[in-house]
């Protein structure tokens, strides 16, 4: 289904100083669609997703975040984003409770309002018994459930989540994936988000893989493992040998791999049956054949490096 865009940016650039950020940035984030900016340290997601916010201003280019063109600060903005940004920022004195109705006094609701939608949002994470807590005694992945419920405390249409699970450990990293997926399947909410992690890159429905303030790959995790070109064909044998220099001998790229070769192929699957008369045709056995698709890891890599 092709949804409308949330986000969507033009040729952005972006300089702090003699230092450049975004370098033609072109990208979208659709709307009710979970998107995320994957790249590595100094990739410039950071600076995007401020910009996003009305928290840098867009220098050179366009943005256009919910139908409005962004210029710069822009309080009406505010109301519709949701925002977890690296740094943690509840108040670590305060209650759960407390810091959620501060959020939702500062952003206009009644107390009343405040702590029902923050009860609800509490049970519907997991979280009802934690409310009486004070944040310095929540562990680390506990506290940025409670930002994100925090983040969504004012029913939110965009969240905007930088690099949200850094430091947190895989298992508390799922449970904060698993809330964010739940509030998107239950509200319908626009999520973009920033990581280096390539496996939380994989909870989302499009990935834009960003280096150097250009995204250099765009598409569904699938979409970029079939375009990276770098499936593989696995050939179980017994010895690799034979196989390896009758493949060697028709200009096919091989290598030996654990029980037997492996052929590199941008489609693998096509490959399958000329490989196999090749190898009967020099009288030679397979056992099996096992498509291998590469890992968004290796896209990433490879997208980085030709970039
Ligand atoms: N306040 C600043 N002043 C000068 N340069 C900056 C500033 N903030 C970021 N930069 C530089 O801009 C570039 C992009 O930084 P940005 O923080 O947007 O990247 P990032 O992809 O979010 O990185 P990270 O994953 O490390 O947070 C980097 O070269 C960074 O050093």
């Amino acid at each position: 289904m092709n949804r409308p865009d949330a986000v969507r940016a033009e040729g952005l650039r972006f300089r702090y100083g003699g230092v450049a950020a975004l370098d033609g940035l072109d990208l979208a984030a659709r709307t009710a669609e979970i998107t995320a900016v994957l790249g590595p340290n100094g990739a410039g997601k950071t600076t995007f997703l401020r910009q996003v916010c009305g928290l840098a201003p867009v220098q050179d280019g366009t943005l256009t975040v919910l139908g409005r063109s962004i210029g710069g600060e822009d309080p009406t903005l505010r109301r519709d984003l949701g925002v977890v940004f690296q740094e943690p920022t509840l108040d670590a004195e305060l209650t759960v409770m407390e810091n959620l109705v501060l959020h939702g006094r500062l952003f206009g609701m009644s107390r009343s309002a405040a702590r029902s939608g923050a009860r609800e949002l509490l049970g519907g994470f997991g979280l009802d018994g934690r409310s009486a807590d004070r944040v310095r005694r929540l562990s680390g992945g506990l506290a940025r459930r409670v930002e994100l419920v925090r983040a969504l405390l004012h029913r939110p249409r965009l969240l905007v989540l930088d690099e949200p699970t850094a430091g947190l450990d895989p298992e508390a990293r799922a449970v904060f994936w698993s809330d964010v997926r739940a509030q998107v399947a239950t509200a319908g909410t626009t999520v973009l988000f920033s990581t280096h992690y390539m496996d939380e890159a994989e909870v989302s429905d499009r990935v834009h893989v960003v280096a150097g303030g250009r995204a250099v790959a765009s598409g569904s995790p699938l979409e970029l493992r079939m375009s990276a070109g770098s499936g593989s064909v696995h050939l179980a044998v017994d010895a690799p040998g034979p196989l390896l220099a009758v493949l060697g001998a028709a200009g096919i790229l091989a290598l030996e791999a654990p029980g037997g070769v492996l052929v590199p192929h941008r489609d693998p699957a096509a490959s399958v049956h000329g490989l196999c008369v090749l190898a009967a045709r020099h009288g030679l056995r397979i056992d099996r054949v096992e498509l291998r698709q590469s890992s968004l890891e290796e896209v990433f890599l490879s997208c980085v490096a030709a970039s």
